[in-house]
């Protein structure tokens, strides 16, 4: 066991300045191992992760979170070296009531430099709302089911592209940055299959009205490392690698390997959430997004750098769970605690 071959064991509790770094054990089991080898995969060396806990993570929770709770949460997030926060949605608070103190959370955060904290942006209406409330970069929200179009945002893909033009002219003008989601990009909770080819067409159009970069979603995670494999085969021929991310809630258990496919393929950028909160108000008995935490450990076992400390994320997810009097969804933080790592 020496060092230099990354065997380093530590009995004791997870050190925070060493916790992305290291293989660590917990009561004499190795639960993590970093592996430098790895980098020479052909994988990318550098995974931008998007952390969507704050909306996408509470805007299903039954109960209003507490605009403070939300507030501390995302405090904390930008603490852990973290790109990229989503931090709210500028939509009908009628449609989604968790998300009604919109403004009060964006203009309550306290902003790092160096971390993006986009918002949820329907329409005009969501977009010169949330520009108000001081945000600096926003998503609009497509899909390639129609009927998910229709329940999610009330009205048809041809009549969302129209919204999403006119954000994103508005957008252009303020030098605001767009993001572009294509929900149910591996399945829909009502139509059942969604064909790769027609997720591409979606994320063609969002591409070319200015949308930086698509992020695919499997709102309702049933995709496998197969039709993720078979979905982006289609995209990329549309749209460069470099402005694809991956969306991947956790249902069925298989967003970590859908990840590590598109990653395979050269996806560069992951959406994920703290402790794996999650779902979406028009996807019924769709669960959380894959857990940040879970990424993070699978990325540093990869050798790429994220940039984020995995511990950090750790205990702004063992915030928002003690705050929600919930169990974390994320494995790797249920492993820390049984093994009395975190306290
Ligand atoms: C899109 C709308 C607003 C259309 O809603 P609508 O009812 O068709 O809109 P409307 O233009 O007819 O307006 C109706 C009312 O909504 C208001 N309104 C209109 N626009 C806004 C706005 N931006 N913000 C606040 N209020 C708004 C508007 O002012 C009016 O108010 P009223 O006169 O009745 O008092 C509605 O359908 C809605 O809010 N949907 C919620 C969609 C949502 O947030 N879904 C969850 C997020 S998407 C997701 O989770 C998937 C994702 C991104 O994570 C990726 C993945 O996993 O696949």
């Amino acid at each position: 066991m020496s060092l230099e071959s990354w065997n380093v064991y530590f009995s004791v509790n997870i050190s925070s300045s060493t916790f992305d770094q290291c293989i660590l054990l917990c009561c004499g089991k190795v639960v993590a191992q970093h592996n430098w080898e790895s980098q020479a995969s052909g994988l990318p060396e550098y995974i931008k992760i998007v952390e969507v806990g704050p909306r996408d993570g509470l805007q299903n929770e039954k109960v209003i979170v507490p605009t403070d709770t939300k507030i501390e949460l995302i405090n904390r997030l930008s603490k852990t070296g973290l790109p990229a926060i989503e931090v709210t949605s500028f939509v009908s608070s009628k449609w989604v009531p968790q998300m009604a103190d919109h403004k009060e959370v964006m203009r309550g955060i306290e902003r790092h430099p160096g971390v993006q904290y986009p918002v949820l942006t329907p329409n005009l209406k969501g977009f010169h709302s949330a520009i108000a409330a001081g945000a600096t970069e926003v998503s609009v929200f497509g899909a390639a089911s129609e009927s998910f179009s229709k329940m999610n945002i009330n009205c048809s893909i041809e009549e969302s592209i129209e919204k999403f033009e006119e954000v994103a002219k508005s957008a252009r003008n303020m030098n605001i940055p767009v993001r572009g989601y294509v929900s149910c990009a591996l399945g829909c909770p009502y139509e059942g299959d969604i064909t790769p080819a027609k997720v591409a067409e979606v994320s063609k159009r969002l591409y070319s009205m200015g949308c930086y970069e698509i992020s695919l979603g499997d709102t309702i995670g049933v995709g496998t490392p197969g039709s993720m494999k078979r979905m982006l085969e289609a995209v990329m021929k549309e749209i460069p690698l470099s402005a694809l991310a991956v969306h991947c809630h956790d249902t069925y258990g298989q967003a970590l390997a859908n990840i590590l496919t598109a990653i395979q393929m050269g996806v560069a950028v992951v959406d994920s959430s703290v402790a794996g909160l999650g779902g979406c108000p028009y996807a019924k008995g769709a669960t959380g997004n894959v857990a940040t935490e879970d990424v993070i450990y699978m990325l540093n076992g990869l050798g790429i750098n994220t940039g984020v400390n995995l511990y950090t994320v750790m205990e702004a997810g063992n915030f928002i769970c003690t705050a929600l009097n919930k169990k974390t969804n994320s494995k790797v933080a249920q492993a820390s605690f049984n093994t009395g790592t975190i306290k």
